[in-house]
């Protein structure tokens, strides 16, 4: 191999910490600056320089460059500082970068991206993307609904690229052996289409039986091509997700991280806010503003937790309520989603059932216990709402979880301080604690990021042959334990900082749980080996 195609490649360079050796060996000598480096010297200079960019977009740019030179310096660094990267490399920073994808582009960070107009080159292209490395985890996305900012097209490969680096920083997946995919079926934004330097197709987004044979055929390739391979679904629109989720869980490895990690995170998220309030369960009075994807998933996942708890299908339907544009759902609308019908109600509840048309009237009438936001809409908990609620429930549990930050339901401050403390918050996006009469609050955050990473090891580790109900509910289970309920102002989630840590225990629950029901391909004597087995470590090898 040439010197170039070495320091070109970000699976082997180690740039400054190439030794005198290596230097020698591969024909690099004088190829570089002659000091050389420990990977601990390189960490630091990097933070440093990443420590003098003006703002998170600045310093996502730089980590970035890195991720581009150096992947294993580039996960050093992040294991180092987890908590302090999460929204600068993730959310809510990559926002901005998918917004801006092509004015920023310089460089395509291994993604494969997959035209609908040429879909004869898929398997070139996804054979040319993984140049002959095993990949056991794609992250795919079509860009259509884009965390809660919509439509971008082609420039959404970022969040498949994103949600990969943290899947590697949490869980420890070895990153030579991911893939970014994007699924390019157009754009229906204007401000793309009109926009020369927009790099995606310059067409309205396919739909229809042309979409799905499309993304049918991706499946099918990609399965081919990646038998041992975890497929990850991310931020498809809500008229797809739940139809290609449906369409595949039984008959391959797959998630849908918006509806399936969503959904767990939010549950571990209330079994922390009950456990902190001593409040049970079946007791809750539930009420999604937003039934969209993440809506109609956390949903169908606590409805689920309420049946293990005990209550018949009835009994726990009657504790849902699910408030979307037209306000409280009722089961005679004729826009419900497959998804919202099974927890539309009947107007025959109530006496003023026509009045019910914004969130405001329906937490008067309903007085839920909880209320989750996955509506894109900012500000839509006000301060008279969340009142209101906190008028008829004790501890009032408040999830605004719409991201990126500009989109969130509420504040986390907002909500402590008009309940005067009593109100269990998370947030989708990471939120500083909040000082309130003497109390420190810290803030949970139900964010999908705290639970895929270990859900896709484990799932990985155990060569599970699917992903199922089972291990998704024991993923949500394993996360309590860690936050101690009875200190003050004690968060519902463990925090980001021990990310690392507690991947391991998801994934170590998801991975019995696939053995203990026989799921696994190959015979797997200790689960916590296999799981630890599988984790990479950012520390330079032999070339
Ligand atoms: N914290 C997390 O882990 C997490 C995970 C997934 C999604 N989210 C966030 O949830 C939000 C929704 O994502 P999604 O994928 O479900 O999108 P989606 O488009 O599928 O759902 C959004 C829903 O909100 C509804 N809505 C729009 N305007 C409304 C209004 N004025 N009042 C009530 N409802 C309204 C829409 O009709 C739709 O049903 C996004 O902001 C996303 O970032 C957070
Ligand atoms: O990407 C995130 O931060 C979480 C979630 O998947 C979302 O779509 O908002
Ligand atoms: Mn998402």
């Amino acid at each position: 191999m040439k010197a170039q195609q070495i320091l070109n490649n970000p699976f082997l360079n180690k740039g400054t910490a190439f030794t005198a050796e290596e230097r020698t060996q591969f024909g690099l000598t004088g190829m570089l600056p002659p000091h050389v480096q420990t990977i601990e010297d390189q960490a630091k200079q990097a933070y440093a320089q990443y420590q003098s960019k003006a703002n998170m977009l600045e310093q996502r740019i730089f980590l970035m460059s890195i991720f581009n030179e150096n992947r294993v310096l580039f996960y050093k660094l992040f294991s180092q500082h987890v908590a302090e990267f999460m929204p600068v490399v993730y959310d809510p920073t990559i926002a901005d970068t998918i917004e801006n994808y092509s004015a920023l582009y310089v460089n395509s960070q291994y993604a494969a991206f997959l035209s609908i107009d040429d879909p004869d080159s898929m398997k070139t292209t996804l054979t040319n993307a993984a140049d002959g490395r095993e990949i056991k985890l794609i992250v795919v996305t079509d860009g259509e609904g884009i965390l809660g900012i919509g439509d971008w097209g082609t420039q959404g490969v970022d969040i498949s690229v994103g949600k990969l680096m943290v899947y590697t920083a949490a869980a420890g997946i070895d990153p030579s052996q991911v893939l970014p995919v994007v699924l390019d079926v157009g754009t229906n934004r204007e401000s793309l289409l009109n926009d020369e330097l927009y790099l995606g197709n310059r067409h309205e987004r396919i739909r229809g039986d042309r979409y799905y044979d499309f993304v049918d055929q991706f499946v099918q390739t990609a399965e081919e091509l990646f038998p041992n391979m975890y497929l990850h679904f991310e931020d498809f629109g809500r008229s797809n997700a739940a139809n290609i989720l449906n369409k595949y869980k039984d008959k391959i490895v797959t998630f849908n991280d918006d509806i399936q990690g969503t959904g767990i995170i939010t549950l571990a998220g209330i079994m922390g806010a009950l456990n902190i309030s001593g409040g049970k369960m079946t007791d809750q009075v539930y009420m999604s503003f937003g039934a969209g994807t993440a809506g109609a998933g956390i949903t169908q996942r606590i409805f689920e937790e309420m049946l293990q708890a005990g209550l018949t299908e009835e009994q726990a339907r009657s504790r849902f309520y699910m408030v979307d544009k037209q306000g409280l759902l009722f089961d005679d609308d004729a826009d419900l989603t497959p998804e919202q019908k099974p927890f539309a109600r009947k107007r025959s509840e109530f006496e003023n059932a026509d009045e019910l048309t914004t969130l405001e009237a329906a937490v008067k009438a309903i007085h839920p216990t909880i209320l989750v936001g996955t509506s894109t809409q900012p500000g839509a908990f006000t301060e008279s709402i969340v009142k209101e609620m906190a008028a008829h429930t004790e501890r009032p549990i408040i999830f605004p979880l719409s991201n990126p930050t500009k989109l969130a339901e509420a504040t986390a401050e907002n909500l402590i301080k008009w309940t005067d403390g009593k109100a269990l918050v998370a947030t989708g996006i990471p939120a500083a604690p909040v000082e309130y009469n003497g109390v420190t609050y810290e803030i949970g955050q139900a964010n999908n990021a705290l639970v895929y990473p270990g859900l896709g090891l484990g799932t990985i580790a155990s060569t599970a042959k699917v992903l199922n109900d089972e291990m998704i509910s024991k993923a949500a289970h394993s996360l309590g334990g860690i936050v101690d309920p009875t200190e003050a102002g004690a968060a519902v989630l463990p925090p980001v900082t021990k990310l690392d840590i507690f991947s391991q225990t998801v994934a170590t629950a998801v991975a019995q749980s696939a053995v203990d029901q026989g799921l696994n391909r190959e015979t797997i004597s200790d689960v916590q080996k296999v799981v630890a087995d599988m984790k990479w470590e950012p520390e330079y090898k032999a070339l």
